[in-house]
């Protein structure tokens, strides 16, 4: 089977072919030289986007001002960035000005830290001039060129440098460190979601003890929102027991840890989507449904496969109970319904049964209802049951 790395080889070879250089760059150098599976391709070349644009069948132009397009070829997406260098990054996301160079060395010079400043070409050699290979096998993390510089350009990679510690199990090299302490109070100026997600990386990453233990030695939450008004918090913390690797909630558990914020707090100072919104309130509701009832059907019935083991994890960690995900589900597979599609009425069969009443909330209301009840056991999930049990409610109701 044609795997993503042989298919990069023949964009490569494409380029190759017409004249160009081009190389695999970055993270999947990196994550193959430590035998880790590699999802994602980012090539690197000396053809400008327009060039590219014209050797291949489907490109989209992502990126232009930034010199990158993307390439799709066998179903799969690869960014093409032709080389360059970058003159300064004043708003710290996007650098001011790109110019285009010829030559890999002067590419790689401009990235983050040695590991990942690595190509390798159509031939599987590794392009290596800063000698990252080196600094993969000491399992160091260190800046590429003069390290005040490099963070300077983005602080981000303050950031970057303690998610890599944290999901490597590396140490930063010690003037990279220096730098990372000098450049710290830069992260402010930082898009919040851009910082969310390299802590989301930091917090759920294999080594997050000693990736936390790193950023709280550096200072790092003296200059994040939330952590900065709460400095027990980040203690309380490192003192958890929780494994937070694959621990996608991580907020819910915080907020859980220090009661004096409540999840809202974290949703507004790290301006979460509306979906993880959406997730992390659910998740909330649940956990204080369990707080005061237990597992009762109701709440198995609003756990579903995905949601079930990381549940469990956070009651171990909240309320330090053992449940298992395997008897839960199995309590919700025993229920009569699944979910609310299976419920033998929907809202257009209620509302042609009450035409008297306007649209309004009740008709969500009343669905709750019968949801619970159906659950429950104390009514089944018949039309005809269902509905005389809907007359019923509502003449007891104006009784
Ligand atoms: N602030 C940044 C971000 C990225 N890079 C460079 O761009 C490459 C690709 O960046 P990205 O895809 O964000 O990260 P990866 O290193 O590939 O790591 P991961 O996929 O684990 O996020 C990096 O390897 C690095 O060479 C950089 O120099 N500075």
């Amino acid at each position: 089977m044609q795997t993503i790395d042989d298919v990069a080889k023949k964009i490569i070879a494409t380029l190759n072919e017409a004249g160009f250089q081009a190389y695999i760059v970055g993270g999947a150098v990196r994550d193959k030289l430590l035998n880790k599976p590699v999802n994602d391709i980012d090539l690197a070349t000396d053809a400008t986007p327009t060039e590219v644009t014209a050797l291949f069948e489907h490109v989209i132009p992502v990126g232009i001002e930034h010199g990158t397009v993307i390439v799709r070829a066998d179903h799969l997406s690869f960014e093409v960035t032709t080389f360059r260098e970058e003159a300064g990054y004043s708003d710290f996301r996007h650098p001011d000005e790109v110019s285009y160079v010829t030559d890999l060395t002067t590419d790689l010079s401009r990235r983050d830290f040695t590991m990942n400043a690595m190509a390798e070409n159509k031939q599987g050699t590794i392009i290596d001039p800063f000698d990252g290979k080196a600094d993969l096998q000491a399992r160091l993390i260190r800046a590429v060129g003069e390290p005040l510089e490099r963070f300077q350009e983005d602080p981000l990679r303050i950031l970057r440098a303690l998610r890599f510690a944290s999901q490597l199990g590396f140490m930063i090299e010690t003037n990279t460190y220096e730098a990372m302490q000098t450049r710290l109070p830069l992260i402010t100026a930082l898009a919040i979601e851009r910082v969310r997600v390299e802590l989301d990386k930091l917090i759920q990453a294999e080594n997050c003890r000693m990736g936390l233990h790193q950023a709280e030695a550096l200072g790092l939450f003296d200059y994040l929102p939330v952590f900065k008004d709460s400095p027990s918090l980040i203690m309380k913390v490192r003192a958890s027991e929780c494994p937070f690797n694959g621990l996608t909630d991580w907020f819910v558990y915080l907020a859980y840890l220090e009661k004096q914020f409540d999840l809202s707090t974290f949703i507004k100072a790290y301006k979460l989507s509306n979906k993880d919104k959406q997730v992390m309130n659910d998740l909330d509701d649940t956990l204080m449904f369990y707080q005061s009832t237990g597992v009762s059907d109701r709440l198995v019935y609003q756990l579903d496969k995905a949601s079930i083991h990381r549940f469990c994890v956070l009651v171990f960690h909240i309320f330090g109970e053992n449940l298992s995900p395997d008897d839960l589900l199995d309590q919700k597979q025993a229920l009569p319904i699944q979910s609310r599609q299976e419920l033998a009425v929907d809202g257009h069969d209620l509302r042609r049964l009450l035409t008297d009443k306007a649209p309004g909330p009740w008709l969500r209301e009343l669905i709750e209802v019968i949801e619970q009840n159906v659950v429950s056991g104390s009514l089944p999930n018949k039309k005809r049951a269902i509905e005389e049990w809907v007359k019923w409610y509502y003449q007891s109701e104006n009784a």
